[in-house]
């Protein structure tokens, strides 16, 4: 098992990555929390389906009460997150509980926001089953979709711990691991050369990934995440490199339909085309044929869907958490491992996004 620990302003924790990590709950719950009245599971029916029945066995003492949300980007709604609170609200859980995200990354979306207004904040623990949530899990950002825009209404609310196993991920779809993988090669992107290179030479078909070379990767993309949640929680400054490739990938998913497009390959897409502006504003020199030939040859989609319109995204952008009055904040990279937040006004947005 590897130990990765987070440090953020608000609060201090561990990550534990490894086969089987799942199993050290029940002694973390006992040592962590020796008052625990009552502990709620939120879960999705996919992933209720493949594996709870691995967690309730650790957990069998607490008997524990189980909310299902509709799988992926769909249980990030209003509905959803209300009939959460019902269901914490209907079984008394009180500020001695503890809320346990068991899912990808919407549902740690979902359960961390739901953890972070019940009661103005109780405890809560993420049991990731995804490769994208090696991202998600980390850092504290939690939130729920609205029409308008993507996890526009959240907060940063910080998990007790997180428990990666590593068995969980097996059963994933493939454009599940695409979709978190794109993750893993954004980290690589803002913060480090040789890990890029890395992936560059090993990674080839991700059906064939080891678990080693997940394992690998998993624990770089964290540790480069604490790098910059580290110094900056609340994104006032750094933090918000992260989001390389995330405001065309937002737009783009509002707009094809929460849920109708992986958040991953959405954000490749995005990172391509922020690439594509880096080597034109920033005068980047990276190889960015050979880059969209890799990632295609990974499965990704490498452009915007030709039946979503170019104003409306812009105007999607608009709203994306990073700007500020009317204009629009991409990450670009100077170069590789060196990103930037540079303004762009829509006209070059909208004139980009024709020609790309
Ligand atoms: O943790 C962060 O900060 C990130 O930006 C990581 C992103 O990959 C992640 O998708 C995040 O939830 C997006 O945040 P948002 O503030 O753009 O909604």
């Amino acid at each position: 098992m590897d130990t990765i620990h987070i440090q953020t302003e608000s609060k201090k924790y561990n990550v534990f990555v490894g086969k089987g990590v799942r199993n050290q709950l029940d002694t973390f719950l006992a040592n962590h929390f020796p008052d625990l009245t009552r502990i709620l599971i939120i879960t999705d029916e996919t992933v209720a389906k493949l594996h709870l029945e691995k967690l309730l066995l650790v957990l069998k003492p607490w008997e524990p009460i189980i909310y299902k949300g509709p799988s992926g980007e769909k249980t990030k709604t209003f509905e959803v997150y209300y009939d959460a609170l019902s269901t914490a609200l209907e079984n008394h859980l009180d500020r001695k509980s503890v809320i346990l995200s068991f899912g990808g990354g919407a549902v740690g979306d979902l359960s961390g926001f739901v953890a972070s207004s019940f009661m103005r904040g109780i405890p809560f623990i993420q049991i990731p089953t995804t490769i994208l949530a090696h991202d998600s899990a980390v850092g504290g950002k939690v939130a729920i979709n609205h029409p308008h825009g993507k996890n526009m209404i959240g907060a940063f609310y910080q998990p007790e711990a997180v428990f990666y196993d590593l068995e969980l991920l097996t059963t994933l779809p493939e454009h599940e691991i695409r979709s978190g993988f794109a993750e893993v090669i954004k980290h690589a992107l803002i913060s480090d050369a040789r890990f890029y290179e890395w992936l560059r030479n090993n990674v080839d078909d991700l059906n064939l990934i080891t678990l080693d070379q997940l394992s690998y990767s998993l624990i770089k993309g964290i540790k480069i995440k604490n790098e910059f949640v580290s110094q900056d929680e609340r994104e006032m400054g750094i933090r918000a490199y992260l989001n390389l490739g995330h405001t065309l990938g937002h737009a783009i998913e509002s707009e094809m339909g929460y849920g109708n497009f992986t958040h991953g390959e959405a954000v490749m897409i995005g990172m391509i085309f922020a690439l594509k502006l880096s080597k034109k504003l920033l005068g980047l020199t990276f190889d960015l044929e050979e880059f969209i030939e890799w990632v295609e040859q990974l499965g990704y989609k490498t452009k915007v869907p030709n039946h979503l319109s170019f104003e409306k995204l812009v105007a999607k952008m608009k709203q994306d958490k990073k700007s500020v009055g009317d204009s629009i904040r991409f990450v670009l990279l100077e170069q590789l491992g060196q990103p930037k937040l540079q303004k762009i006004s829509e006209t070059i947005l909208l004139e980009e996004l024709k020609r790309f």
